[in-house]
């Protein structure tokens, strides 16, 4: 997994290097939340091109070599073209569930113990999965995942807001309706463009998730500005921002959302990939925690930027210079903001701490 910065003049020294890779390993078994992650965007290599050779209509590759070229984005118009790509290789109940299971074993094996999925069950409905089978398989899924590999999994439904209101509707009826409505539920999400979508026309559909006991958390200020992220806040009620990256821009909103505890949801690599941030010390990060914002790490579509959650927390490592502490800190952060219960919580801290001790006792 490489950290896609930009170049470093000085190597670092013998010292400096263990010193890294002790963070790493620290990292890789520390137990962790994942607050912003999508379905279609974590299919590994493996099964998207298995994937794209039962379906030779789709242009996806077919080798797992190819994809590492095939998921190189010009822009994030370019990442959504590839993405929706993706998507329609999605076809049946059981490529759902297959999906869901495999991205829960992977999450496992980086000691994910509870992550909230972001799913898009609009854009399987309109390609013809049956709605009912489709809650089915997300759900058998999620039980399989946490019967075999204790990962807790919880769903975000998110509205493709550049496929419009029809999208809205759909997916706030699939999200409220109680014939259909999933168990893991918990939040309502926005994702897609930003740009030419303005979040305000979002609101009614919001404020009826709400009303039926969803968190709010759309995406806001990845590809545009600050504006879009007081909208996010003051239209459609956010609890936590998806990315947040232009906040920086204004003081006023780090102050705002600071004071209010509303944590953005930090995703480093996928930033550069998207290429809505330069390079990886251009990213805000450290303004935002300089601010006093409570910032989650992230790692969004990780196949697709070449990440993992583990890759990521190593990122903001380097970038927030943090030692193991810090790093532990970071995913309590996550725990804190995520939409678990109390004793989930406590569950999740009591295991970060443990490690943690054990990992620094001499
Ligand atoms: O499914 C369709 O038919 C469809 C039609 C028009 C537009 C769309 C979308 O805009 C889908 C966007 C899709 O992208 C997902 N996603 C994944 N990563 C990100 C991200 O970093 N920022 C924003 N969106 C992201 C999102 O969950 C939507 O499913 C679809
Ligand atoms: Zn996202």
């Amino acid at each position: 997994m490489s950290d896609q910065s930009s170049d470093h003049s000085a190597a670092p020294t013998a010292g400096q290097a263990r010193q890294a890779r002790d963070l790493h390993a620290f990292i890789a078994g520390l137990p962790k939340a994942e607050l912003h992650v999508h379905h279609v965007g974590s299919a590994s290599p493996r099964i998207v091109s298995e994937l794209a050779a039962r379906h030779s209509d789709s242009k996806v590759p077919t080798d797992p070599e190819a994809l590492v070229d095939y998921f190189s984005f010009t822009d994030f118009a370019h990442f959504i073209d590839v993405y929706l790509s993706v998507v329609d290789l999605i076809r049946t109940p059981e490529d759902v569930r297959l999906l869901t299971y495999e991205v829960a074993r992977d999450m496992a094996r980086q000691q994910v113990r509870y992550a909230e999925l972001t799913i898009t069950p609009f854009s399987s409905t309109r390609r013809g999965i049956d709605e009912r089978a489709f809650m089915d398989a997300i759900e058998d899924a999620r039980k399989a995942a946490e019967a075999e590999f204790g990962t807790v999994l919880r769903w975000c439904f998110d509205i493709p807001g550049e496929a419009g209101l029809e999208a809205a509707e759909e997916t706030v009826r699939l999200a409220t309706d109680d014939r259909v409505r999933p168990e893991g539920l918990v939040s309502f999400g926005l994702g897609g463009p930003e740009v030419g979508v303005p979040r305000p026309q979002f609101r009614p559909y919001f404020d009826r998730a709400i009303a039926a006991g969803l968190r709010s958390v759309p995406h806001a200020g990845e590809t545009t500005g600050p504006e879009t992220v007081w909208d996010a806040l003051n239209e459609l009620r956010a609890e936590r921002i998806g990315h947040g990256t232009s906040s920086a821009q204004d003081p006023k909103l780090l102050a705002h959302l600071a004071e209010h505890g509303i944590a953005l949801e930090v995703c480093p690599t996928s930033n550069i990939a998207t290429r809505a941030v330069r390079t990886l010390d251009e990213h805000p990060i450290k303004e935002f925690v300089r601010a006093g914002v409570l910032v989650t790490i992230n790692s969004d579509d990780p196949p697709m930027f070449g990440t993992d959650l583990n890759n990521e927390y190593a990122v903001a490592a380097r970038l927030l210079d943090l030692d193991e502490r810090g790093v532990a800190d970071l995913a309590k952060n996550a725990v804190r903001a995520s939409f678990l219960d109390t004793a989930g919580k406590a569950r999740i801290n009591d295991e970060i701490d443990t490690y943690t001790s054990a990992w620094l006792a001499p």
